[in-house]
């Protein structure tokens, strides 16, 4: 499989595993046991998978974009995400809205899905993961405004530390007409809530 190679170039494999093994051993478990033998290799190859958008830009995604003669507002919604935050490298998963005003090219539906991948598949923090997402769309779709509304439960706030569960975090971004014009973003948010 070109992708799985791909991966496994991309993070130290050898690294990881030798780093998982310790781990288990600093936690008392015994890696040489049979539930645990391959258990560094399979969390080795679980990295790359969950760290792959380091490798990636979103411009090979967003470079490709259709002429369109509008400049009406573009929404896609309920773009599920799992990253995970780099404070505890535990998961944060929930789902993203986007919204751009097009300046005479839209990019393709799934695109939009795929930049959020670039970004989420990594060590993140929500608010940069946001953030990045919206410079990205500025940047590559040429854009008049971009706006982006990520709402994530975060495991190292509900299985762990202050143990809140169901807490929901929500960050937004704006760029362009969407900070210049505020009836947009409130039409943006109308949209979501229909
Ligand atoms: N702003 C922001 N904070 C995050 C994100 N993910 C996790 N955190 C927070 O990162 C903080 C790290 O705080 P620290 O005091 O350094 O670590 P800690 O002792 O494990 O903190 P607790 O989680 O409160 O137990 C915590 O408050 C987390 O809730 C994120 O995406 N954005
Ligand atoms: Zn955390």
């Amino acid at each position: 499989m070109k992708q799985h190679g791909k991966l496994v170039e991309m993070v130290d494999q050898e690294k990881a595993r030798v780093a998982v093994r310790m781990l288990l051993e600093a936690i008392g478990e015994d890696p040489d046991r049979e539930g645990l033998v391959e258990t560094p290799d399979r969390v080795a190859r679980m990295y790359s998978e969950l760290c792959d958008g380091m490798d990636r830009r979103a411009s090979e995604h967003l470079s490709k974009t259709f002429a369109v003669s509008g400049d009406d507002l573009v929404i896609e919604r309920d773009i599920t995400f799992y990253s995970l935050c780099e404070h505890h490298m535990l998961p944060f998963y929930g789902k993203a809205a986007i919204g751009y005003i097009p300046n005479g090219r839209v990019a393709g539906l799934s695109k939009l899905a795929r930049a959020v991948e670039v970004f989420a598949r990594r060590l993140q923090l929500q608010e940069q993961l946001t953030a990045q997402v919206a410079d990205a769309l500025m940047a590559e779709l040429d854009c008049k405004g971009a706006i982006v509304y990520m709402e994530a439960e975060h495991m190292c706030m509900t299985m762990r530390g202050v143990q809140k569960s169901g807490t929901k975090t929500a960050t937004l971004a704006r760029r362009g007409a969407f900070v210049e014009n505020p009836e947009l973003e409130a039409r943006f948010f109308r949209m979501l809530d229909r």
